[in-house]
């Protein structure tokens, strides 16, 4: 446990994000392995094929509540197939989902009354305007008129709608539907938040509401499941990680293989010259430096190394004045994993 912080004092890094990994679940006992009665998402054993294709073909894993976790894959891993399960609009072939202790194969009712779904597209309704929508969807979900009438104003504030709040929704910018999407995953105080690519299409001041959002929400006791390929916003926003690949969760030797794979380090120093002449002279390998502009990137195996180099090339009077990895843990990983399947 950390210890608090002293007043004053600078704020703590945030944590890497905890990868789960579905083989420290015992095989002899898979449900010892995740608790069906927890609260959050929980996936157990999760199949489901169209044909002879196996989309979902083992997922297990717990998305846990308080935490943002990101669902991170290739092309065709089964993401949006375990999505549309969670969301209840998919039975699955077998194993089982719970959503906020929910079953959604058995009470889909109660998974939608827990649950806010963003999907990566808008869908229908484009000649209804956002308040009219939002009202809708408030009233879908049981609200009386007057309190889906206050809950879409307050929506519509929060997604900086104002002045497209009566207009067609079709004319709305990518960016805009997107903020849409998300009040309207939230019109009914969902626990738990199912977002597909939710940063898609938002300019940077969106983003960093979003985040905030999806910070706030989790604090308060949330679940937040992400699924992105956009893996520097997921490293800024997650602190969980769930990486599939051909339908089944990555865990074990691979993913740990991949979580040592070397990172690149991002160097600038005001001196180009002298930073590539210490490189050398310091004996880092050609093959580990790329050079763009006046930045070296430096694949370095450990962060024990990195120490190592930015101390020497300090000694050697080298004036750094930046040095930081390139890429985040979610990113490095999934490199890693991309990296091992090729
Ligand atoms: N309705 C369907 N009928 C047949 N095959 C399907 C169907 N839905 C998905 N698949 C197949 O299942 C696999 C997983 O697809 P899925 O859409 O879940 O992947 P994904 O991880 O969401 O991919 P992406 O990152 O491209 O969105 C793919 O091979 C896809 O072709």
């Amino acid at each position: 446990m950390s210890a608090p912080a002293s007043p004053g004092a600078p704020e703590p890094l945030p944590a890497s994000p905890v990868f789960v990994d579905p083989v420290a679940i015992d095989p002899a006992r898979p449900h010892d392995g995740v608790d069906l009665a927890a609260d959050g998402i929980v996936v157990d054993g999760l199949r489901r094929s169209f044909g002879g294709v196996h989309a979902v073909r083992a997922m297990t894993f717990h998305a846990k509540p308080g935490r943002v976790t990101g669902l991170i894959g290739p092309n065709g891993a089964g993401k949006t197939t375990l999505m549309l399960m969670l969301a209840s609009l998919l039975a699955p072939d077998a194993g089982a989902i719970r959503v906020a202790g929910a079953d959604p194969v058995r009470d889909p009712r109660a998974v939608r009354r827990a649950m806010g779904w963003m999907p990566d597209v808008l869908g229908t309704w484009r000649t209804l305007s956002p308040r009219q929508i939002l009202v809708t969807v408030g009233r879908l979900h049981g609200l009386p008129e007057r309190v889906a009438r206050d809950r879409a104003d307050e929506l519509i504030v929060q997604a900086r709608l104002e002045e497209l709040a009566n207009r067609p929704s079709r004319v709305l910018s990518r960016g805009q539907q997107q903020r849409l999407g998300l009040a309207r995953a939230l019109v009914h105080r969902p626990r738990v938040l199912l977002l597909d690519e939710p940063a898609a299409g938002l300019d940077p001041t969106s983003r960093l509401e979003l985040r905030e959002l999806l910070r706030g929400f989790a604090t308060a006791g949330g679940t937040v499941l992400i699924s992105s390929h956009d893996l520097s916003e997921l490293d800024e926003i997650a602190q969980d990680a769930v990486f599939v690949d051909r339908g089944e969760v990555v865990g074990g030797e691979r993913l740990v293989l991949a979580r040592q794979a070397a990172r690149e380090w991002r160097v600038r120093a005001l001196d180009p010259r002298a930073l590539s002449y210490q490189l050398a002279s310091i004996g880092v390998a050609f093959d580990r430096v790329r050079l763009e502009g006046d930045v070296a990137l430096i694949a370095l195996d450990r962060e024990e190394h990195a120490a190592d180099l930015l101390q020497r090339l300090v000694a050697a009077g080298v004036p750094i004045v930046h040095f930081a990895p390139a890429v985040g843990d979610i990113e490095r990983t999934y490199l890693g994993l991309a990296g091992g399947r090729r």
